[in-house]
């Protein structure tokens, strides 16, 4: 990588929501422009309140804590305001970037929300329709959640970003839809050197989409690597089975493993109702 600077720099970074424990300790992270960054943990390790730092939504520490693009992420509103950085977040309501905060949902068209984005290069906002199959006559009231999810995705990358926090959201995309918008954002990274961080325990296509694979474990990185490096990938395990094992170790779950429950490596059935299937592990399945 030679001497190019990272686009996100986070040093020595404390954050707690309860003064009496801390979620993030001393936390450090490095991520370089042109990664795919996928960002894994079990429920409540801290990939939302991390990506909503990067987004610049919680002030923490100084200006030279958390970095994005040179500039401090909750400090230099400019970065959110030029389209730089942009956040798409769980909710419709919790959308910025470029787009900014958007409102919920009314009678008005698709068209009427795309089209009021202002400075939109024209070519990229009709690639976009088109990527996501947005009919523009859908009237935002009416949509589903997986339509109504796809403008706000589309309003969200109108603007070219030069840093991209998606937290989970091709969550509500049916399997096209959501295969679509990962190839569109490895182009960004290709040819642009976008910076994309994905949170997500959806690995379906993962392997070849990502570089790189941050793991949190209750506000501590447990894990950085190159995609590329994992030893787990060159012996053929899946990303899913990767992400699997290590929240299993974490959760010490194997202890309490009776005699003939599958492996901790066997892909696990949404309909499995093992007493050792908690909520957090159909999370993968959502
Ligand atoms: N607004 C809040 N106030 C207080 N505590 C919060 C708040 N938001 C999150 N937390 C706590 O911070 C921790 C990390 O939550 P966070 O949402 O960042 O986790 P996550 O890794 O994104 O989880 P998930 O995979 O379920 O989305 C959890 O213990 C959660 O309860």
């Amino acid at each position: 990588m030679g001497e190019e600077s990272h686009s996100i720099q986070v040093s020595g970074m404390q954050f707690s929501y309860d003064a009496n424990s801390p979620l993030f300790f001393d936390f450090s992270l490095n991520i370089y422009p042109g990664s795919r960054c996928l960002l894994v943990g079990a429920n409540g390790s801290g990939k939302t309140t991390l990506l909503r730092i990067l987004a610049g939504k919680h002030m923490v520490g100084g200006r030279d804590v958390v970095r994005v693009l040179n500039c401090s992420a909750f400090h230099d509103t400019s970065l959110v305001c030029s389209g730089d950085l942009a956040y798409l977040g769980e909710s419709w309501s919790k959308t910025v970037g470029s787009a900014g905060e958007l409102p919920l949902q009314g009678d008005f068209s698709a068209e009427h929300m795309i089209f009021g984005v202002e400075g939109v290069d024209p070519v990229r906002r009709d690639k976009l329709i088109e990527l996501l199959d947005i009919d523009l006559h859908w009237r935002m009231h009416k949509v589903s959640d997986g339509q109504r999810r796809r403008v706000q995705i589309c309003m969200g990358l109108l603007h070219p970003y030069k840093v991209l926090l998606l937290d989970e959201v091709t969550v509500d995309l049916d399997v096209v839809a959501r295969m679509d918008l990962l190839e569109f954002f490895k182009e960004e990274c290709e040819q642009r050197r976008a910076t994309i961080v994905y949170a997500t325990h959806i690995f379906d296509g993962l392997e070849t989409w990502a570089t790189d694979l941050v793991y949190v474990q209750e506000g501590v990185l447990k894990r950085s690597d190159k995609l590329a490096d994992l030893k787990e990938l060159k012996n053929n395990m899946n990303l899913l089975s990767v992400v699997e094992s290590w929240l299993r170790t974490e959760t010490k779950i194997e202890k309490k493993k009776p005699v003939n429950s599958p492996s901790p490596l066997q892909k696990s059935s949404p309909f499995d109702n093992s007493p050792f299937r908690s909520s957090r592990h159909m999370a993968y399945y959502r």
